[in-house]
């Protein structure tokens, strides 16, 4: 069976989306994500994501990781289907409902509300989310937000300088967090810009990573470092986050369909 999927990216962080709506899909198969985002697959991506029918929603998206994990939230993945959607819409994810609304080249999500309990982010015992006392490597006294996934965030003099691919996955898997978690680590230059670099749960080192840029944004803030609107520059481009009075998290940014295509699901099932 033959099936169409459109490569998409924001900022250089890339999904494969499968739209169950306008196709009749078998469901997803063990493995079948991890083989997809693969690289020597031919297709490969950093997550999969697939569109189906929501009865909360306008649709419900689901993201899963490189390596299979279906999660709550992906920041670059939403602006993504709000430009695949062209509409405003409200849609279903395992994080909650967001609002997508396509804007020029990409879209502004209203990703919600922020989670600073440890229980939320989840983290295995309690402690200050703000202000953690722990450390890795010289990486000390990070920050614990959930917005939508859970997120640590450490504030460096020089985020460039931090060896992330070694040290991100040490702290993805610490038992500290039972769910894993999305590691950040940020520079920030002024009270509107920030520098950042993330290591994905379950993907690595990406281009960017939406709600990283969320979380990153408003711990800054949340420790009175940047004002309530900052721009965001990872490595594949820059991201605007407003945290609002409302407590809701805006995110405005470019997304990109790259091509469209198909591909046999027998070869990935
Ligand atoms: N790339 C995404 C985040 C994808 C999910 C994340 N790796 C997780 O496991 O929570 C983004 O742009 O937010």
């Amino acid at each position: 069976m033959r099936v169409d999927f459109v490569k998409m990216h924001g900022l250089g962080n890339d999904f494969v989306v499968l739209d169950a709506r306008a196709q009749a899909l078998p469901p997803l198969g063990e493995g079948m994500a991890s083989a997809l985002a693969d690289r020597r697959s031919g297709i490969g991506c950093d997550q999969l994501i697939l569109l189906e029918p929501s009865g909360a929603a306008d649709f419900r998206m689901r993201i899963f990781n490189a390596d299979g994990s279906e999660v709550g939230a992906c920041g670059n993945a939403s602006r993504a289907v709000a430009l695949l959607h062209g509409k405003p819409a409200r849609v279903e994810t395992g994080g909650g409902i967001i609002a997508v609304e396509p804007r020029g080249d990409g879209a502004s999500v209203d990703m919600g509300e922020p989670r600073f309990d440890w229980q939320d982010i989840p983290l295995a015992y309690g402690m200050d989310t703000a202000l953690m006392p722990v450390s890795w490597e010289g990486l000390d006294q990070p920050g614990a937000v959930n917005v939508g996934n859970p997120h640590v965030v450490f504030f460096v003099a020089d985020c460039d300088a931090v060896p992330l691919d070694r040290i991100g996955p040490e702290i993805e898997t610490d038992p500290l967090f039972p769910e894993r978690v999305n590691v950040n680590v940020a520079s920030v230059t002024d009270r509107g810009h920030i520098r950042l670099r993330v290591w994905e749960r379950g993907a690595g080192l990406t281009r960017a990573c939406g709600t990283g840029a969320c979380a990153t944004a408003v711990h800054a803030m949340r420790r009175g470092l940047v004002e309530r609107d900052v721009a965001v520059a990872l490595p594949g481009g820059t991201l605007t986050i407003a945290w609002g009075e409302d407590n809701r998290i805006r995110m405005t940014g470019p997304a990109t369909e790259a091509y469209r295509g198909s591909f046999e699901w027998g070869d990935f099932a």
